[in-house]
């Protein structure tokens, strides 16, 4: 942990004598009918914390949440409790209750190295409510859990960008930490921040009113030396950079993106040659890809262009951090993996710290081999777009408060 990080690290939590209660964020693809998840790279990412709290001799209860109620992924964290016992190394047990009689008879019951897992913490209605830090630390859920705990863990890097209720509630009556996680995300972000001119942002993907607006943020704040889109935010840059015509024209009025188009134009206006935009793309014709300028654009586009690749390469090379979040293209199909490939090539030769977020982005790196070269994976989603941005996260502003008022 960085000097003059306003919150408790990781180790000034671990006593043997202590119970505490941890926030981890384990909300995966799952094929709820099989009982499957499809990605347990969070669940392998945050065991290590528990398994480090557990071997220190701490009792630790695990909180933490799987979708939203109403959506198909919003289950049980039955599924989830053998995958964190393989990925931690020994035993955890799982109640099917959060903080009712059953949870909290067996929290007390808790011994020395032991691991409890509580069910989704979103069956209890509360936890979906986003209100300020000091209304959550007085809901049912944390009056009735808090006093069964010594210390409290906040490791749900995922989840900190929300202020519910088992992110903010908990630190304003634990002492807090920290976790393990955290602080690794954390780490890599400062290192981001610490180079602002000297860092370069790759941004592309399919969440493009949301990717937009991150890339208007990093521009506004001078927070990267340079952004170059790829994936469907690159699309809308196209659009804004040399017109729609054809293919793009139809592609922008079907998918209601159009209004987007302004948005991109007014970063060009504004910031210039900070923005990168493809010059060339690979568009897919009766299944085959074909690469066309981006003027001439008559056919999906599904990936960045060789020029492109090159142009990109060049700028990532000598950068001090390069950053992915979100696919140059369609890489769920091999011929439009390309893009994405050769940045990664170039991000693990050339730059000298490499940080990718993003669900879909994390698979492709793991498809294409290049997961264990990369410094830094994030845990995050909208977490990370949002602290790439220098936004505030209120698990970390709560986290701050529980250091002012518990760790004199
Ligand atoms: N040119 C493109 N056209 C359509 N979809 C694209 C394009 N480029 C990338 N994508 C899609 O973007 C999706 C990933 O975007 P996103 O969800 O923003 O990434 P992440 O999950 O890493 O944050 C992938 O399913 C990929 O197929
Ligand atoms: O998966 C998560 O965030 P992400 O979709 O931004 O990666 C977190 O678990 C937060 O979930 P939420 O967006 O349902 O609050």
């Amino acid at each position: 942990m960085q000097v003059g990080v306003p919150f408790q690290s990781f180790r000034e939590c671990i006593d043997p004598n202590l119970k505490v209660l941890v926030r981890i964020d384990i909300n995966v693809p799952i094929n709820v009918k099989e009982g499957v998840i499809l990605d347990d790279y969070r669940i392998e990412a945050h065991a290590a914390t528990i398994s480090k709290l557990a071997k220190s001799g701490m009792s630790v209860v695990v909180i933490a949440h799987q979708g939203r109620p109403g959506d198909d992924e919003f289950t049980s964290l039955g599924i989830h409790w053998r995958y964190l016992e393989k990925y931690a190394g020994m035993r955890v047990s799982f109640i099917e209750d959060v903080m009712g009689p059953a949870a909290q008879g067996a929290i007390r019951n808790l011994g020395p190295g032991e691991v409890l897992l509580l069910d989704n913490v979103r069956f209890v209605s509360e936890e979906v409510i986003e209100r300020s830090p000091q209304l959550q630390s007085n809901t049912f859920l944390v009056r009735r859990l808090a006093p069964l705990f010594d210390v409290f863990v906040m490791d749900a890097f995922a989840t900190a960008h929300r202020s519910q209720p088992s992110i903010v509630g908990f630190p304003l009556v634990l002492p807090s930490c920290a976790g393990l996680v955290l602080e690794k995300e954390l780490n890599a972000m400062n290192v981001f921040s610490s180079s602002r001119r000297e860092s370069i942002v790759l941004a592309g993907g399919a969440k493009v009113p949301d990717t937009i607006k991150a890339i208007s943020k990093l521009l506004a704040n001078e927070a990267a030396g340079k952004i170059l889109v790829g994936g469907l935010v690159g699309v809308i840059f196209i659009a804004a950079k040399y017109g729609a015509n054809g293919w793009l024209r139809k592609y922008l009025e079907e998918s209601g993106f159009g209004g987007l188009v302004n948005d991109a134009r007014l970063l060009l206006d504004k910031y210039g040659d900070s923005v990168a935009v493809p010059t060339d793309v690979g568009v897919e014709v009766h299944g085959d890809r074909v690469d066309v300028d981006a003027r001439k654009i008559d056919a999906p586009v599904m990936d960045i262009g060789p020029a492109t690749m090159d142009a990109y390469s060049s700028y990532v090379r000598g950068a001090e951090v390069a950053v992915l979040t979100g696919p140059m293209g369609v890489t769920e199909k091999k011929q439009f993996a390309e893009g994405t490939e050769a940045v990664f090539k170039a991000m693990v030769d050339d730059a000298k710290f490499t940080i990718i977020g993003g669900g879909h982005t994390i698979m492709s790196a793991r498809k294409l081999g290049y997961i264990e070269k990369i410094k830094h994976v994030s845990t995050g989603g909208r977490a990370f777009l949002q602290f790439l941005v220098g936004e505030e996260l209120p698990a970390l502003q709560a986290l701050a408060e529980s250091k002012r008022r518990f760790w004199k």
